[in-house]
């Protein structure tokens, strides 16, 4: 087996950050496959944004909304995410396939329940707001936890009128109220805007794709 992903490797790439309590942590999971600089932009304006302590960037054993085909091993993703995301606030994790947790609200139930003094909240680009309300019990997440959105180019303008952003708009905060969301009570979400990002992993695949078949 390659000794980069052999079962050793993968149990320090699947532990939980430290954390303490009262900490106000930002959850932004993820493919990751492979991970950019428009994530790390996301990670660090949430940081700065929402006022958090600290943000754990969750790369997920796979979207359960996409085709898994083409979806790189979780320890290559985990380091792929590290070695782009270097900051020392942001901690990145694949604890959920340790856990054996397919979709969000088990993780958010799971760490709510676990570590209920701290004060998470669930981070996603515009594009996953627009179709949240596919995920699997997007209202218990809603309740579970305080959302905050960022704004990301082709879903500027589709993210806010989204069945969810119209299901969830009277709990909708003003921007101007980021810091405090993390100590809000759910429902509370934020659409934050600021700097943009035309980077995606898709497209990044594309061109590999095309410079390995020249
Ligand atoms: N350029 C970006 N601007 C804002 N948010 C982004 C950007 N890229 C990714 N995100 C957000 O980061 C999180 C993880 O995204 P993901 O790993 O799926 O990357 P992606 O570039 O969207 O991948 P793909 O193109 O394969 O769908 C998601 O919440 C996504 O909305
Ligand atoms: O729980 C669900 O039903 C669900 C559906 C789609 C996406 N998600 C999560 O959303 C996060 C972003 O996924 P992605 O692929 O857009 O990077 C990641 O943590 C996924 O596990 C979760």
């Amino acid at each position: 087996m390659n000794q980069r992903f052999s079962p050793v490797h993968l149990s320090g790439i699947t532990r939980l950050p430290p954390s303490g309590a009262g900490m106000r942590i930002g959850l932004f999971g993820g493919s990751f496959n492979p991970a950019h600089k428009g994530h790390l932009l996301v990670a660090e304006q949430a940081l700065t944004r929402l006022g958090l302590d600290a943000l754990w960037v969750l790369v997920t054993p796979g979207n359960p909304l996409k085709n898994r085909a083409d979806l790189a091993p979780l320890a290559q993703r985990v380091e792929g995410a590290r070695t782009v995301m270097t900051h020392p606030r942001i901690k990145v994790t694949g604890f959920e396939a340790a856990k054996g947790f397919t979709y969000s609200y088990q993780t958010i139930r799971f760490l709510t329940r676990t570590l209920g003094d701290r004060h998470f909240v669930w981070i996603m680009g515009a594009d996953n707001m627009v179709g949240f309300h596919h995920w699997q019990r997007w209202r218990d997440i809603a309740d579970m936890v305080p959302i905050a959105i960022y704004v990301r180019p082709g879903s500027a303008r589709l993210a806010p009128s989204s069945r969810a952003a119209e299901a969830l708009e009277r709990y909708r905060v003003d921007e101007s109220d980021a810091p405090g969301l993390a100590l809000q009570k759910p429902p509370a979400w934020v659409y934050l805007h600021g700097r943009q990002s035309g980077l995606s992993s898709s497209a990044i695949r594309a061109r590999r794709h095309v410079s390995s078949t020249k």
